[in-house]
């Protein structure tokens, strides 16, 4: 008994130490690494500031909207999301979804759960316990796996009797695995594992959804707050089509709609953070940064940086992206709320063409406007929510 406990405490002792180490390392040592790397080509500063510009202000933005509680009534933004996973699962997996909604529950759970673990004290190696939280995180990660293996062996089975895929990601994703095996005589070295194919199916379900809902929610506050750009987009959407539903190749034809999203995109972008760790000497732009340097690319504040878009930052104004996102940026880097390079968003065009379709078919069925219990406080939980929930009153038309 008494040789466990000893056992336990050096575990523990090595493990906050091991910790301790890893969190000087990434406030301290890195960004002193990275001073001295700039100090060397001349540029000065800390190198937070260097990086991230005037952060009390941006902070201060954010902060500033957090204000009283309110009643939850009217809240759109459950019913947006169900939305949003329906189109995912239909187009991504060509499941109803019927046959997705437990996976869904499930992932909406875990990802409650991780956010929870994030927002508590981290204690080294806590997830490792056995606390209800782990284990029933641990029970959803299970379940979530038994439920895509089954869509996925349904898949396989359906493919390798030469049935269509229907176009679907998933579908393609194992026509080409299925491919790539067969090319290479049946070695599953070169193609995906079950394994690989289950954790992309998990990052659609994460990817697809709440950044697209949350597109569309921060879509419907920002036209109740400009009831003059709700009717300006209703005007088109009504002249191209009428009270029908829209064909895919029609939706070319919106100019408003899409000025519209992009403005939105910019002010409320649904992931407001991006990171990358060097693992090489790199240079960026006149900049050379050392290895194992973690860069942030704040895509909020770009998108809030009133050097780059000028007095009227902060207002909500399609206007600017009349011409286009090349004009809107003077051809910059500085609107991507996709991401950039290599790993840009996969679902971008997939994402702007379910955010068109779903407003065009709102705009033409409803009107709208903010319910006097909303209270604009946008906040980051993973993504960029509306803190109190988006309460608006819809009337039929
Ligand atoms: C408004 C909607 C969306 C926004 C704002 C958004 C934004 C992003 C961003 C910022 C990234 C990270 C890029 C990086 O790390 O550089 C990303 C990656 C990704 N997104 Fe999206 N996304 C949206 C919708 C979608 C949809 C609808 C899907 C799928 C149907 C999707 C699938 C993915 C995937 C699979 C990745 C990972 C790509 C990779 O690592 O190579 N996204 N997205």
């Amino acid at each position: 008994m008494g040789k466990t406990l000893v056992v336990s405490l050096i575990i523990c002792a090595l493990s906050v130490i091991l910790w301790a180490m890893k969190a000087l390392y990434t406030i301290w040592w890195t960004p002193k690494k990275l001073e001295r790397a700039l100090r060397k080509q001349g540029i000065k500063g800390p190198a937070y500031k260097l990086f991230f510009g005037n952060m009390k202000e941006n902070f201060g933005m954010v902060k500033e909207a957090r204000s009283k509680s309110m009643n939850l009534s009217h809240n759109i933004a459950p019913h947006i999301l169900p939305f949003a996973l329906q189109t995912v699962e239909k187009y991504a997996f060509g499941s109803s979804f019927e046959e997705g909604r437990r996976i869904f529950q499930l992932q909406t759970e875990q990802a409650e759960l991780a956010i929870q673990a994030i927002q508590s004290v981290y204690i080294p190696g806590s997830r490792f316990l056995p606390t209800k939280r782990n284990t029933r995180m641990k029970e959803i990660d299970k379940e979530v796996r038994v439920l895509l293996t089954d869509i996925i062996h349904k898949r396989e089975q359906a493919t390798k009797v030469g049935e269509s895929t229907n176009g679907d990601l998933l579908g393609l994703m194992m026509e080409s695995n299925f491919k790539e095996i067969k090319e290479n005589n049946g070695s599953k070295k070169l193609g995906m594992s079950l394994h690989e194919i289950i954790e992309e199916c998990k990052l659609f379900y994460f990817a697809g959804q709440e950044t697209t809902s949350t597109l569309l929610v921060w879509t419907m506050v920002a036209l109740s707050m400009h009831p003059e750009w709700q009717v300006l987009a209703r005007e088109e959407v009504l002249q191209i089509f009428e009270q029908r539903a829209p064909e895919f190749d029609e939706l070319t034809h919106l100019k408003i709609v899409p000025m519209i999203l992009y403005e939105v995109l910019r002010l409320y972008p649904p992931l407001v953070l991006l990171t990358r760790r060097t693992d090489k000497e790199m240079k960026l732009g006149k900049i050379i940064l050392p290895a194992g340097v973690r860069v942030a690319l704040p895509i909020l504040f770009i998108h809030h940086d009133r050097e780059i878009w000028g007095e009227d930052v902060d207002q909500f104004n399609p206007e600017r992206f009349r011409k286009g996102v090349s004009n809107a940026t003077k051809n910059q880097v500085s609107f991507f709320p996709f991401g950039w390079g290599p790993r840009i968003c996969i679902g971008q065009d997939f994402a702007m063409v379910e955010a068109k379709m779903a407003l065009t078919m709102i705009l033409q069925h409803f009107s709208f406007k903010l319910s006097p219990t909303y209270a604009h406080a946008p906040c980051t939980v993973i993504t960029i929510q509306p803190q109190y929930g988006a309460q608006i009153i819809l009337r039929k038309i």
